[in-house]
């Protein structure tokens, strides 16, 4: 919600995918339907690439290992920064822009773990993906987000990374047959 606040011309786009989409506010939004917003995909993706919900872990190494010419013994505890990795400039070209059609070309494996890999992978990662596509799909297509004046936030790493303080956004009403406004 940030992030389309702050880049109104992504909002509008998302806007627009979703009115084409779903151009009846009464259509039920089937798992065929958020499988098709492949823009709304594109801005959570480039999102959760500046900002993973979740930007350490922690593994621990079972076997000796050695790992770009760091001998790593077992029993080493390794911090996995996926924020850092989401912002490397030999895998991303101008990493610190918010720019969601990124995600539309094929970016090769590993460059992107926002939900991490093997077999401790998030087990929410899809119910995730499909629970965000959802909501914004709701709410983008019939408001309007703005940042709200004067507000200013410092991000923060807590479980989860989120803006402190609490994000504050302006809301305005577009639609006459708003789905989340009717009884
Ligand atoms: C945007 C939302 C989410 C993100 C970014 C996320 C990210 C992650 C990450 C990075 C891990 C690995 C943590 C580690 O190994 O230290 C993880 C594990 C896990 N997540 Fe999620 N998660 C999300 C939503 C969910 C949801 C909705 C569920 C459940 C419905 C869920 C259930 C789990 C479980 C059970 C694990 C542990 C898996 C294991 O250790 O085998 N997550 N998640």
């Amino acid at each position: 919600m940030l992030q389309l606040a702050q880049y109104p011309h992504i909002q509008k786009n998302v806007r627009e995918e979703l009115k084409l989409l779903i151009p009846n506010p009464a259509t039920p939004l089937t798992f065929e339907v958020l499988d098709k917003l492949h823009y709304l995909t594109c801005v959570i993706k480039e999102t959760m690439r500046l900002f993973p919900p979740v930007s350490n872990i922690t593994r621990c190494a079972i076997h000796d290992d050695t790992i770009s010419g760091y001998r790593i013994p077992a029993g080493t505890v390794i911090n996995l920064h996926i924020g850092a990795l989401h912002r490397m400039p030999q895998n991303w070209e101008d990493p610190e822009t918010f720019y969601p059609e990124r995600f539309m070309e094929d970016f090769g494996a590993y460059k992107f773990l926002p939900f991490i890999a093997g077999p401790h992978t998030c087990i929410g990662n899809k119910f995730a993906m499909l629970e965000m596509k959802s909501v914004l799909a709701v709410l983008v297509r019939d408001f309007e987000f703005s940042m709200a004046p004067g507000y200013k936030y410092r991000r923060v790493q807590g479980v989860t990374a989120k803006p402190n303080p609490p994000l504050l956004l302006q809301v305005k009403k577009i639609c006459d047959s708003c789905i989340i406004l009717q009884e």
